[in-house]
């Protein structure tokens, strides 16, 4: 499976635009015509790790939420929103989260923010893509041979020689934590996630700058070197290239406001809601109801009709016809004629 299962829309080859949701009944204005799952990695930023739950992603308007774990840097909005976290993470994910938190607290001097600098330089190329990978995977092989033979105190020397020399000094919490939080799926469900995730339209040069392709590879190696070893096999390049390039194309903002609100908390990824296309003069809302997201008619639409979103959120909605193109371009690789999309 990848593509949900419903008897309101079918997921179709549509016209120069990859796959997407056809109605297959008449739907009226206001149908809540699909509702998603968690995410299968997402990422809140770590500048609302006081703010934001961990589990509801609820935020309410930057005030310290009232229950907070020390021990893996994150807070919730209720009791009970941990332990359905705490359950749902397993005694190996809270353990990874646990590791990653100590890490980012010991490396808290040299913490950045790859993403959010601005786009200066040409993307890498496919082939700069693909050298980078190589060179990260050899060294975590490398790192990996030198850990399991060596003694405790041994492999914390290793770590510890590892992190000063063959990586820049940089880390960057949200890499690791988008990262880690897919790796973690991945592990708990490798064959859905295969098929859904691996499934998803793919970007396979989505990385911003040089300095974004190496920041992206160093937090896969930092990851090789933090988490447990059960972890290890799913801490892979392929899944960590196959999360950034499912990202780039199909990740959705998550906001402060059930709607596009003012506070751009973090962002996920939704394998099966990824495929509605996009529409300047959209017939389906999305809301973000909880983690997981509704998406509801707002017009009745026929059977045969594209149930289409818009992917252009808040201000992005008043920019002129010619600057949206550009974004959605930028953004999410394609360029559609206004009057069909
Ligand atoms: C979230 S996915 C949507 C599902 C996708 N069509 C597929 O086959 O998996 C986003 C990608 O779909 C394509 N897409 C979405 N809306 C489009 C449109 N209006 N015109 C052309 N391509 C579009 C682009 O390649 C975009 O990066």
């Amino acid at each position: 499976m990848s593509p949900p299962i419903s008897g309101l829309f079918a997921v179709q080859d549509v016209v120069d635009a990859g796959r997407g949701v056809i109605a297959i009944s008449s739907l009226s204005q206001d149908t809540v015509v699909f509702k998603s799952e968690q995410p299968s990695a997402h990422v809140l930023f770590r500048q609302y790790r006081k703010e934001v739950c961990a589990r509801c992603f609820s935020y309410d308007r930057g005030r310290t939420l009232p229950i907070r774990d020390n021990a893996i840097g994150k807070v919730f909005c209720t009791r009970e929103c941990q332990s359905w976290w705490v359950e749902e993470q397993g005694r190996l994910g809270s353990e990874a989260w646990k590791q990653l938190h100590s890490f980012l607290q010991l490396k808290s001097k040299v913490i950045t923010n790859a993403h959010g600098l601005p786009m200066l330089a040409a993307k890498p190329t496919r082939d700069e893509v693909q050298a980078a990978w190589d060179e990260a995977e050899d060294r975590a092989g490398s790192m990996r041979r030198e850990l399991s033979s060596a003694s405790q105190f041994k492999a914390d020397k290793v770590l510890q020689r590892a992190l000063q020399q063959s990586w820049s000094q940089a880390v960057d919490p949200d890499i690791l934590s988008y990262l880690l939080s897919g790796i973690l799926e991945y592990a708990r469900h490798p064959e859905q996630w295969q098929t859904e995730v691996s499934d998803l339209a793919m970007d396979e040069t989505p990385y911003r700058s040089i300095p974004d392709l190496k920041a992206q590879c160093d937090s896969f190696l930092q990851l090789t070197a933090i988490t447990p070893v059960e972890l290890l096999p799913s801490v892979t390049p392929q899944v960590c290239q196959t999360l950034i390039n499912a990202a780039s194309h199909n990740s959705f903002g998550i906001h402060s406001g059930s709607e596009d609100g003012d506070e751009y908390l973090g962002y996920g990824l939704y394998p099966e809601a990824s495929y509605f296309n996009h529409s300047c003069r959209p017939n389906i809302a999305k809301r973000r109801v909880g983690s997981a997201w509704e998406f509801r008619a707002i017009r009745d639409i026929d059977i045969g009709e594209e149930c289409c979103i818009t992917y252009l959120g808040g201000d992005e909605k008043e920019l002129t016809v010619v600057e949206r193109r550009s974004r959605l371009k930028q953004f999410w690789g394609f360029e559609s004629p206004p009057d069909i999309h």
